[in-house]
């Protein structure tokens, strides 16, 4: 469960006299996420999201990551809206945290995609980027490949303790990605982290996406690379090659890739599994005290890392010639 910031109940009331909402009916804690605190919020007026933000969103960030949400539901795409306080504000304060409501989104996560939910969300994500495209603000990727090596640095001597020879499998991997990492492609707004849990469905329609708290200006490939490591892999961590080329060609269905992005398809690929590995591998030793908190298993995007270094080429995706 991803708690780590409590609310205490006046402060709750006395936070959401502040909006247009009617009365608090109840709030409860969200068994999922691990970034920020989330709450079912109930009120006269209906079912929200309350959010408090954490250590990896910074506060001047936050504006940033609104505007886009309400960009892009203007543009077609399902995602939460901020709600308005009375003084015409999102952003507020609670128990001394940057806090949000935002509106609540019908549907339900997947939790073993197939073909046709990689299909679809190929198909969403292809539209997203497009929806994006004249967003203009502008958010550089604090998690791309400029920052891996000082993440990892912060407790790197500890690598051992998550599997054996993973200091030195990383210390490559990072001098093989600042060497390699394509500068020039196709970017625009990215999710950045458009996992199954943050893509609802019903049936096998999407029916929204949620939390946008990584989004950034990247290359529009290295979205789907994320994609592809999130939704394309079993339970065992065994690429799935009928759910990538689902996810490619729906895609390129869309927005088509140039060749530069095809051929850099499988270093992107990579460096998305290091930066899942890094951040999971951090948070794994790193759990706030008293945080309702589950980390997430670093060790499955060493395995999914250890797949993509092996691919020869693009051809490994069921893309290029
Ligand atoms: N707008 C929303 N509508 C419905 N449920 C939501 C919404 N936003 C978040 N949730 C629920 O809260 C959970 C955690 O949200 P998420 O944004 O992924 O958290 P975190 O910021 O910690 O990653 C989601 O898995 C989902 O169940
Ligand atoms: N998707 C990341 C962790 C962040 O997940 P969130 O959806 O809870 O923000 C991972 O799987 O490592």
């Amino acid at each position: 469960m991803a708690v780590y910031t409590l609310v205490d109940d006046e402060e709750l009331i006395a936070f959401l006299a502040t909006y247009d909402l009617g009365p608090l009916l109840s709030c409860k804690g969200i068994a999922e996420g691990v970034e920020n605190s989330n709450y079912y919020l109930h009120t006269g007026a209906g079912s929200f999201i309350l959010t408090l933000y954490e250590k990896r969103v910074a506060e001047a960030d936050l504006p940033f990551f609104l505007n886009l949400m309400e960009h892009l539901a203007a543009r077609g795409v399902t995602c939460p809206l901020p709600v308005k306080n009375c003084a015409g504000l999102a952003l507020g304060r609670l128990a001394g945290r940057p806090a949000v409501i935002v509106t609540f989104l019908d549907g339900y996560s997947i939790h073993h995609p197939e073909i046709a939910h990689c299909a679809a969300l190929g198909a969403n994500l292809a539209q997203l980027h497009l929806a994006g495209a004249d967003f203009a603000q502008r958010r550089r990727n604090a998690l791309s490949v400029e920052g891996w090596r000082p993440l990892f640095s912060t407790c790197a001597s500890r690598a051992e303790e998550v599997a054996t020879g993973l200091r030195a499998l990383v210390d490559a991997e990072l001098d093989h990605l600042e060497r390699n990492w394509p500068r020039d492609l196709p970017s625009g707004v990215i999710h950045a982290d458009l996992f199954p849990d943050n893509v609802f469905f019903l049936g096998e329609r999407i029916s929204g996406l949620i939390d946008f708290y990584f989004a950034c200006t990247d290359a529009y490939a290295y979205d789907l690379a994320i994609c592809l490591n999130a939704w394309c892999f079993d339970a065992e961590h065994r690429y799935q090659p009928d759910k990538g080329a689902a996810l490619l060609d729906a895609y390129r269905r869309i927005r088509p890739l140039s060749s530069a992005e095809i051929e850099a398809f499988p270093t992107l690929a990579r460096g998305a599994a290091l930066r899942f590995l890094l951040t999971r591998y951090v948070d794994w030793l790193n759990v706030p005290p008293g945080a309702l908190v589950r980390p997430k298993d670093p060790r499955e995007y060493l395995a999914k890392l250890r797949f993509h270094q092996s691919a020869a080429d693009a051809r490994v995706y069921g893309v290029g010639a």
